[in-house]
């Protein structure tokens, strides 16, 4: 006990006045110690995680309105409250995480060490400068934008081995995003996004949309579906399900996730258009028992379950968020060899020599838009805060014909021959978007004309012809795609 302690609280003069100290004195200490501790775990301001972190995720399935969440120790715990987690906790999640990237980066520094002992950290044994992971990513992988923990997202698009999918998939991790493609790979091919395999922030799962899958993400671009003619009329009811049973699926993962999701609609909800050009106001005119209607009408019963969720999912603030593309004919690089639809098959019949086969007279007029374009449209529209559907397409308008016309030309090959094949039933007289709502509301509109577009398109055409020799496009009749030739050479 040091000297003024015992001088307080120790010496035998003035007893009872310092027993009466005394009192007084562990009561204010006890008093202090009690406000203190009361401050430590009450007073700080408590840490929620929702939905933007892969910790936490509210929401559930059925529409319960409970809440699923992954505890720290990576067990699910059911609350119907929010989750309150301390600093403390956060901390230590952090801690661990850092503990883990410490532990691999010594692992791989001490295999370093065995095979050149001598050597500095940071160099080979020969003096060589060793490469940090960042240059190895760098070497190996397309450049990726570097976000903050608060700005990075976890991104799921399904059909992200597709067409479309694999170019939104490259925006996206260029971005500095996390993303998680979701493929049966009918018509998705593994070499769309071969070049992200084995990045940090790619994962890609082979799996159909018709089946629930458990995921945990901030968005969802929901492209999964065959989306062209031959390809969706191969195996219609299959077509259904995706679109109906796939959506459904992903509205509830959404749900559950509190994820904004996106549909990528189809022009193809107008139908054959008795107004032209087509406005988003328009309810269209489809047939629904005609042999395109496993799309077209599978599509508009998915953009009407997309706005039941809206409204019924959720009370309040904890409502759906929901986004709608009316995607027009599109076009570019990683097309399907076996896609079926007009572009490809006239690049591919033009860089042969082959007939240029027309389905009816070609009069018929479609417009079409360069896939780069779309895949702005598409993310504009995600982080927009408009909810009701948006028309994405290049009001370029051509004839089948004309476009015939062009495609020989830019290939330069005369040898082909335009031919007439029968119309195809149901099929559209005329399509042109009206983009005024998508100018409006997210300030978008194309950039690539479809001249710039077709050149690109034409020479990744012919450098999959020099891999791959003869390429015999799809015709009308529902087909299954065919794997390439060089990839079925592989397997
Ligand atoms: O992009 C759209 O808006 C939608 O329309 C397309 O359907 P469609 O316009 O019929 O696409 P294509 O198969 O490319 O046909 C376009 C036109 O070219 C004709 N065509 C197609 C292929 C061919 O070899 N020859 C030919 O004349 C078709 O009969 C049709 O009139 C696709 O079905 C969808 O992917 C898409 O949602």
């Amino acid at each position: 006990m040091s000297h003024s302690f015992r001088h307080w609280f120790g010496s035998s003069t003035g007893h009872r006045l310092n027993s009466s100290i005394r009192a007084a004195f562990l009561f204010i200490v006890g008093a202090l110690a009690l406000i203190i501790s009361v401050n430590c775990v009450f007073g700080r301001e408590p840490l929620v995680l929702r939905a933007s972190s892969s910790h936490v995720r509210g929401g559930d399935e059925g529409g319960n309105g409970g809440m699923q969440m992954l505890q720290h120790d990576g067990r699910q715990v059911e609350s119907h409250e929010p989750v309150l987690v301390s600093e403390e906790l956060r901390r230590t999640i952090k801690e661990e995480v850092r503990a883990e990237i410490l532990a691999a980066m010594a692992e791989e520094e001490k295999k370093r060490r065995q095979e050149a002992p001598h050597a500095r950290p940071g160099t080979l044994g020969d003096g060589e400068r060793t490469v940090s992971r960042q240059e190895q990513l760098g070497q190996l992988y397309p450049p990726t934008a570097t976000l903050s923990e608060g700005q990075r997202r976890r991104i799921l698009v399904t059909g992200g081995a597709g067409f479309v999918g694999s170019h939104l998939v490259d925006r996206l991790m260029a971005e500095g995003h996390e993303v998680i493609v979701v493929d049966n790979m009918f018509t998705g091919r593994k070499k769309n996004v071969a070049h992200w395999i084995g990045h940090p922030h790619f994962m890609l799962i082979v799996h159909d949309v018709v089946e629930p899958i458990l995921l945990e993400v901030d968005q969802i671009y929901h492209l999964a579906c065959p989306a062209s003619p031959p390809h969706y009329q191969y195996n219609p009811i299959k077509t259904i399900k995706t679109s109906t049973m796939g959506t459904l699926n992903m509205l509830g993962l959404a749900k559950r996730v509190r994820a904004r999701m996106l549909l990528t609609s189809t022009s193809e909800v107008y139908g054959d258009p008795q107004i032209h050009p087509q406005p988003e106001s328009y309810w269209g005119n489809v047939n629904p028992i005609g042999p395109r209607a496993c799309y077209d009408e599978g599509k508009r019963v998915a953009e009407t379950m997309m706005y039941a969720y809206r409204s019924q999912g959720g009370e309040g603030d904890s409502s759906m968020e929901v986004r709608v593309a009316r995607i027009f004919n599109t076009f570019g690089p990683r097309m399907h060899p076996n896609d079926g639809r007009v572009v490809s098959n006239f690049i591919i019949q033009a860089l042969q020599g082959k007939n240029i086969t027309i389905y009816g007279k070609g009069r018929q007029t479609r417009s079409f838009q360069y896939v780069d374009d779309l895949v702005s449209g598409l993310m504009k529209l995600m982080n927009s805060d408009y909810e009701l559907p948006v028309n994405l397409g290049n009001p370029d308008e051509y004839s089948v014909k004309d476009f015939a016309l062009l495609v020989r030309e830019l290939v330069r090959n005369m040898d082909s021959q335009i031919v007439h094949l029968p119309a195809t039933k149901d099929d559209p007289a005329k399509r042109k978007p009206d983009i005024t709502t998508a100018k409006k509301e997210l300030g978008w509109e194309p950039t690539v004309s479809v001249r710039d577009g077709l050149a690109k398109t034409i020479e990744y055409f012919r450098k999959e012809l020099e891999e791959t020799g003869e390429i015999t496009p799809t015709g009308p009749e529902a087909a299954r795609p065919q794997p390439h030739v060089e990839e079925s050479k592989r397997s």
